[in-house]
């Protein structure tokens, strides 16, 4: 034999009825069959019931949609004909007479609560019987005994498993069975407290000790987390009971908590159902944990309009009795306490309880330590707000090393402050609390570490979508579906802007129609706007990507990282700002566990920077760094010719990629003093702008002024530079514009160099950079390869991305 529940939703309506008809007359056992009222009715009931309390007749509006819901069930189900007719019709007078006289006396009683609360699972039980051929209906409220405890009775079980085995001996077939509704010894009605089908049929299941029991809902089973939050939570296949029951107890309502002690003790499986969806395998409840160590976790949930109220003195270290006065306090005030977290120190001691309970819970305890309250052994009771309980749940975390530690490393990493902890020594749960602002980035953070790892989502927020920004979309676009497919990683470009306007979209904008996106978007371009959307979205493995000029870009990176959002930047304004700057960015990244990148500030895509980081990190010291870094000289000066004069090579450095917005920047040497500036800091060298000797080639002249007067008065210097050029020629000797750092002196300058000289065969755009180390002495490092470029840079963005993504 079996028991099947079905729920509120699987019976309301005609439609639905015929769905649970159908899987009942698929079971090849016994079954019984019980049921909640239509959805929705309970709760009808109670609202008429509290309407006609005021002493009015308000509660008719009510009543007639309960009588709607139930008459166009019947009318669908038995074309209106026969006896269900007459039933419901009494039920619903039965229901009307008690409303009426709830009016008159002007008062709701528990108890008179309790006599109506359950009619909707006794008209739904009636409906179901006469509509599943050959079942009989049997009344619970007959066979399930209570205290009177009204609204929450307590079963006797002796009573009622004697009562229901009394019922059922030599059943077979269907019975329909009302969930919800019991009696006391003197046979009036009691409930088992909302939620309670579910008790109902786990009552029966134990007392017959059948071989399953199967609730019946609207969800295929125990998620990993609540769906409505993280769309990528799944099925939980299975559960031991203690998994289950501290899931329900977090908000997966899945099952009412109760529930699972009497099929427990017999150790019959609950199987969850989707009544809409009986293909689906749902969850299976049973007594031990089958899969081991490698999914120690089952599943998240969470609780929110939490308070935290907390007690504070240290005239409370080492007093005994505290907790136990504490606790009272609350309980007399019927206060549940859903958390506890306590300092060894005893300094502190603070309980997670509803927010509705918190001015008598206050009171109460305000009543309770008032002594101490005003000796000051206690000086603050206080209480936090807004608060919500998020929990992971899973019997094998039990001596599985590591997860506390993984789960607050995640959840810090991604910015979201932990206000309390609490875990019990059976290390089935770990429970903590925090703002219920950041629930969702928990939830998800919490979500992807444990149970997504094979995917790992990488939300971007792009600034600047020029020449470099342009081609990484392009490189992101083309990689999605195959880092995705091989390395599970999900780029998600969450966030783009140009200089006009900005878009964002949690769920990803579609690269391939970002710029109509853009051109459709009403959201003006706006530094501190930008970065407020980031912050609102709130999601968690978010990376901003600077792919402008702009030192206004650069100024707001403290605040990004302060909001524990990685930075990626091809903006060379911030690392080569000051000192005190840029170490306070690199400190500030690392104190969020986030990362601040920028390899490509430095020879575009090589990997000059990290094999620099790589050299220091493994203990070596760099003596010197000679190097040709500019992308757009070394161009320059390889494509002068006597028919390409030296304004031409600039307009074409331009129009290549290699040169920056304003190519002054290039051609005054600031970009080649700005990246050995970085080169000499990340060597480990306090070294400051204004320590780079800056020799120029082209005179101070040449850039005052706006940028179109330069591109005119560049052509000046034409004629100059190609009787120099001639001169260099017959000497076989070519330019470079040449960087060096050694011994504490920087400077920039452009080189004539021989044909022995290792710079001398550095071709189109190229950059090269020695490093001359302890460890690489007579045999410098080298590094060479395209300088510049829009290819190879978005490259060298990208790939500092998959650095942040960490896969
Ligand atoms: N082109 C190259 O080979 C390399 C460039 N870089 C760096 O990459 C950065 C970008 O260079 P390119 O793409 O060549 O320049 P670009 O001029 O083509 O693109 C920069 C884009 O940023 C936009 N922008 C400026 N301020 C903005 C703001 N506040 N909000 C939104 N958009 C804004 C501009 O409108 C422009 O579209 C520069 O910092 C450059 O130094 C680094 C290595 C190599
Ligand atoms: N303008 C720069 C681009 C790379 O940093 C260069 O020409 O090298």
């Amino acid at each position: 034999m079996k028991v099947l529940k079905f729920g509120g939703t699987s019976v309301g309506s005609a439609e639905n009825i015929k769905r649970v008809k159908e899987i009942v007359l698929k079971q090849d056992e016994d079954v019984v069959v019980v049921v909640s009222a239509l959805g929705g009715i309970t709760d009808k009931i109670l609202n008429a019931a509290r309407q006609a309390s005021t002493g009015t007749q308000n509660f008719h509006a009510e009543l007639t949609e309960i009588k709607r819901a139930h008459y166009d069930a019947i009318e669908t189900l038995f074309n209106g004909t026969g006896s269900i007719k007459y039933i419901v019709d009494e039920l619903l007078d039965e229901l009307e007479q008690i409303l009426t006289g709830i009016t008159l006396v002007g008062e709701l009683t528990v108890k008179t609560l309790d006599r109506i609360a359950g009619i909707g699972e006794r008209i739904s039980s009636h409906i179901v019987a006469q509509y599943i051929p050959g079942a009989v209906r049997k009344d619970s409220s007959e066979f399930i005994q209570t205290d009177s405890n009204f609204g929450r009775a307590a079963v006797d079980f002796k009573i009622t498993n004697q009562n229901i085995q009394k019922t059922f001996a030599n059943f077979s077939g269907v019975a329909v069975v009302p969930g919800f509704i019991s009696k006391n010894s003197k046979s009036e009605f009691t409930t088992l407290g909302r939620g309670g089908s579910d008790y109902t049929a786990s009552i029966i299941a134990a007392a017959l000790d059948v071989s399953s029991l199967e609730i019946w809902t609207d969800v295929d089973g125990f998620m990993t987390a609540d769906p409505r939050v993280i769309r990528k939570a799944y099925t939980i296949p299975k559960l031991t009971y203690s998994e289950a029951m501290e899931l329900s107890h977090f908000g997966a309502k899945v099952i009412y908590p109760p529930t699972i002690l009497p099929v427990y003790q017999k150790g019959i499986p609950i199987q969850i159902k989707n009544t809409f969806k009986p293909e689906s395998e749902g969850t299976r409840i049973i007594q031990t944990a089958e899969n081991g160590k490698e999914r120690p976790i089952k599943g998240i949930s969470s609780i929110s309009g939490i308070t935290l109220l907390t007690l504070q003195g240290i005239g409370m270290v080492g007093v005994t009795g505290i907790s136990m006065r504490l606790f009272t306090a609350l309980a007399s005030v019927n206060v549940n306490v859903i958390l506890i977290s306590q300092a060894s120190s005893e300094n502190s001691i603070s309980v997670a309880i509803d927010e509705h309970a918190l001015d008598a819970a206050e009171l109460a305890i305000r009543e309770e330590f008032e002594k101490e309250i005003a000796s000051g052994q206690i000086s603050k009771i206080y209480a936090e707000s807004e608060l919500s309980i998020v929990a992971i749940v899973g019997e094998n975390m039990k001596h599985t090393t590591g997860i506390a530690g993984k789960l607050f490393s995640t959840i810090g990493k991604n910015g979201v402050n932990v206000i309390a902890i609490a875990q019990g020594a059976s290390e089935l749960n770990i429970s903590w609390v925090v703002e219920s602002r950041e629930l969702r980035k928990t939830l998800n953070v919490v979500h992807e570490s444990f149970f997504l790892s094979e995917n790992v989502e990488l939300n971007v927020f792009l600034m600047g979508i020029g020449t470099v920004g342009g081609n990484l979309l392009q490189q992101l676009q083309m990689q999605q579906k195959k880092l995705l497919e091989e390395k599970h990683l999900k780029l998600k470009l969450t966030g783009v802007a140009n200089s006009k306007t900005m878009v964002f979209d949690r769920d990803g904008i579609e690269i391939s129609t970002f710029k109509e996106s853009l051109d459709n978007s009403e959201k003006k371009s706006d530094l501190t706007g930008f970065v407020d959307e980031m912050r609102k979205m709130n999601i968690y493995n978010s990376v901003f990507v600077d792919c402008t000029a702009s030192d206004k870009v650069a100024d707001i990176y403290k605040d990004i990282l302060h909001s524990n959002i990685s930075i990626v930047a091809a903006n060379k304004v911030a690392a080569s700002s000051s000192f005190s700057n840029y170490s306070e960015l690199k400190k500030l990244a690392k104190q969020k566990g986030v990362k601040f990148l920028f390899e490509t500030n430095v020879g575009a895509g090589l990997p000059i920077i990290n094999t620099l980081n790589d050299l220091v990190n493994s203990g070596d010291k760099i003596l010197k760094i000679e190097a040709v870094l500019s992308g757009t000289l070394n161009y320059i000066f390889n494509t002068i010719s006597e028919k390409v004069p030296l304004s031409e090579t600039i307009k074409r450095a331009k129009e290549e990629g290699y040169s920056e917005p304003d190519p002054r920047i290039d051609l005054s040497g600031v970009d080649v003093a700005r990246k050995i500036l970085i080169l000499a800091r990340e060597s480990g060298y306090a070294v400051e702008m204004e320590d780079i000797n800056i020799k120029r080639f082209v005179p101070d002249s040449f850039f005052e002024g706006s940028l179109e007067n330069f591109w005119e008065k560049i052509k000046d210097l034409d004629a100059d530079f190609e009787t120099k050029r001639k001169v260099l020629e017959k000497e076989n000797k070519k330019w470079r514009f040449v960087a060096k750092y050694e011994n504490g002196l920087a400077e920039v300058e452009l080189q004539e160099v021989s044909s022995t000289h290792p710079f001398y065969d550095l071709e189109g755009s190229n950059n090269l950079v020695m490093y001359t180390t302890e460890r690489y002495q007579e045999f410098p490092m080298l590094i060479k390869g395209y300088g510049a470029g829009a290819s190879v840079t978005a490259a060298g963005v990208f790939a500092d991305l998959i650095k942040v993504s960490n896969i």
